[in-house]
């Protein structure tokens, strides 16, 4: 799958990804009252109305976009419902072709990681029947368990040419509450980051590791530093647009082949209808997803001029 997300990059010259993250408040009113007329106020009308958000936005930019990423918690915050949508929505991407990274966030002792694992980019077995219950193409993990809790997402990668993107510098504000401190003089994050390398270098793509790593677009100086510590590890970088990262500060992120990193934009992109920018361009609630379209067009011109 590193191999198709690498392609795919290259084939639609973006580097970026579009994070689907549907908070209900972000949904246009039309979309919403729609959905509430068919299923009332209720969970179900929660994730109707962000599936037919979602689905309108994934229409208009699936052409110009190598991968999305669903952010899972917008969806669970709606229970069984919303599960429901994240898994229509991830089944739509497929039929569109587009990389999946589904943004879990995932790690625990190594048994648990395993049913992680199985559900979200393996099978799980039923009898003598196996299914693929959630059928991501990546998902994110945290590694703060250490490696047991990692490997059991590597075996099933190896075994399903998926792939993860680990944690290793987050773009929040306080992820150097723990990440940044020194431990024999190196801050974690770039132990974590070779870690990661290690760990990589055991599933190798043609290009780029099926483990590659998060490193936030607002810690610049630091993604410098870790590009270095891990060559072969394709970054997720998210930050970019909403919590202040620049594209001029991303070209460290890349390797010299102009590859290497994917930039991700959720609330930039999903709710560019509210960006007076669009609004100015005639953009209103009813045409949301051209917004959404105008703002990939402009995020992938954005960067790639950085990168160059
Ligand atoms: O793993 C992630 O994707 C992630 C890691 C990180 O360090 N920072 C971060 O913002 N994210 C996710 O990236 C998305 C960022 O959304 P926007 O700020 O709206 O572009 C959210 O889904 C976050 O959960």
């Amino acid at each position: 799958m590193i191999n198709k997300l690498v392609d795919k990059i290259k084939q639609k010259n973006a580097p970026i990804v579009v994070g689907l993250d549907p908070m209900l408040d972000y949904v246009p009113n039309f979309i919403k009252e729609e959905a509430f007329s068919r299923f009332g106020e209720t969970l179900e009308g929660a994730g109707e109305a962000i599936w037919q958000y979602n689905k309108a936005i994934i229409d208009a930019t699936h052409d110009l976009i190598p991968a999305v990423k669903p952010q899972i918690a917008m969806y669970e915050q709606f229970g069984i419902e919303g599960i429901k949508a994240f898994n229509k929505t991830v089944e739509y991407c497929r039929q569109k072709d587009l990389v999946i990274i589904g943004d879990i966030k995932r790690g625990d002792i190594g048994s648990t990681s395993k049913a992680y694992a199985v559900g979200h980019i393996g099978r799980v077995k039923v009898g003598n029947n196996s299914f693929c219950p959630f059928k991501e193409d990546f998902v994110t993990v945290n590694p703060y368990l250490g490696s047991d809790g990692v490997n059991p997402f590597i075996d099933v990668c190896k075994e399903e040419k998926k792939g993860i993107f680990v944690l290793v510098k987050t773009s929040n504000p306080s992820s150097g509450e723990f990440q940044d401190r020194l431990i024999d003089n190196r801050p974690l994050y770039e132990i974590v980051g070779e870690k990661v390398n290690m760990w990589g270098s055991e599933c190798m793509g043609d290009e780029y590791s099926y483990v590659g790593a998060v490193v936030g677009a607002t810690y610049p100086k630091m993604g410098e530093t870790l590009r270095k510590i891990m060559p072969k590890a394709m970054i997720l970088v998210p930050g970019y647009g909403a919590q202040g990262g620049k594209a001029e500060d991303l070209k460290c992120f890349f390797n010299e082949d102009g590859l290497g990193a994917i930039i991700n934009s959720s609330r930039g992109i999903i709710c560019a209808y509210k960006n007076d920018k669009y609004k100015d361009q005639g953009i209103t609630e009813k045409n949301f997803a051209d917004a959404s379209r105008m703002a990939v067009v402009d995020m992938i011109e954005d960067i790639n001029s950085a990168i160059k």
